[in-house]
């Protein structure tokens, strides 16, 4: 399902954060959205997920302009799984993993045995089912995150937006979620946006990205032509480059280390 970016303006109040973004998702990619702090990436997730209305231009979702989508709708559309939420109320996993379901549900119906057999089983694929019982406040950062994932894996969206859903990870969960991630968009033929700070996950993981500096987009496209030397020293300054280890492994590092030589 083709996700489209039509030279989108947005802000939060009237000082404009995106300036004219276009880009087009492939069906079945799974594109990052790389940039410095600050460049507005969550800015677009948000407007991609119309919880912010853009001052001008329009997000097509399987041609269905998401502005003019109900919230069940746009559930149904595309999963969302944010930086970390905060719950007010003691939801255990396994209720915050059901809650992917309410798009699904009318008002008066409760999840089935069968949504809570399928919870349960995305848990054990995420290898959080031993947490299944335990309050969601109580859990780690990490495992909060590993939870928002599986809620919205429950919710079962053709489109899934991911917000920096690595960085309370350990290394090893980290490469876990995205390998997992990246298996799961494969097999259902979804397409996913993911922001990310690490751009050797991006290298690893990801078909595309898009590269965003302050509320512009740089460069986009398959990961080789956007992350590109020149693109990313555009992005961080020129402290950064592409290089090869022995095992002849990419990795994306700085020239120099040290308190001289610093990204911009
Ligand atoms: N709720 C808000 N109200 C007003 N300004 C905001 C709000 N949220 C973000 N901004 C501003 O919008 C700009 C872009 O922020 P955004 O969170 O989209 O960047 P980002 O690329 O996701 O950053 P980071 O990598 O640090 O998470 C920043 O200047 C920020 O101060």
């Amino acid at each position: 399902m083709t996700v489209q970016i039509n030279n989108i303006s947005a802000g939060y109040t009237k000082v404009p954060i995106l300036k004219d973004i276009s880009a087009a998702l492939p069906g079945g990619q799974f594109c990052a959205l790389v940039g410095p702090n600050g460049s507005g990436k969550t800015t677009l997730m948000r407007c991609i997920n119309a919880i912010l209305t853009p001052f001008s231009g329009r997000i097509l979702v399987a041609n269905q302009d998401v502005a003019r989508l109900s919230r069940s709708q746009t559930a149904r559309l595309i999963g969302f799984v944010p930086q970390i939420t905060h719950s007010v109320f003691a939801f255990t996993v396994l209720e915050m993993v059901l809650m992917g379901s309410a798009a699904r549900l009318n008002a008066w119906s409760a999840p089935s045995r069968q949504d809570r057999s399928k919870a349960q089983a995305i848990c054990e694929e995420i290898g959080i089912r031993h947490l299944a019982a335990q309050p969601f406040q109580q859990l780690s950062g990490g495992q909060k995150q590993l939870v928002l994932l599986a809620r919205a894996l429950f919710q079962e969206t053709p489109v899934l937006l991911l917000d920096e859903p690595t960085s309370h990870l350990d290394f090893c969960n980290q490469h876990k979620m995205m390998a997992l991630v990246r298996d799961i968009i494969k097999r259902k033929n979804a397409t996913a946006l993911i922001t990310l700070h690490d751009p050797n996950l991006v290298l690893n993981y990801c078909d595309a990205a898009l590269l965003m500096k302050e509320g512009r987009l740089i460069s986009a496209g398959p990961i080789e032509q956007a992350l590109s030397d020149t693109s990313l020293q555009q992005a961080f300054g020129d402290n950064i480059q592409t290089d090869t280890t022995s095992r002849g492994l990419q990795v994306i590092v700085p020239k120099n280390i040290g308190r001289e030589k610093q990204c911009s």
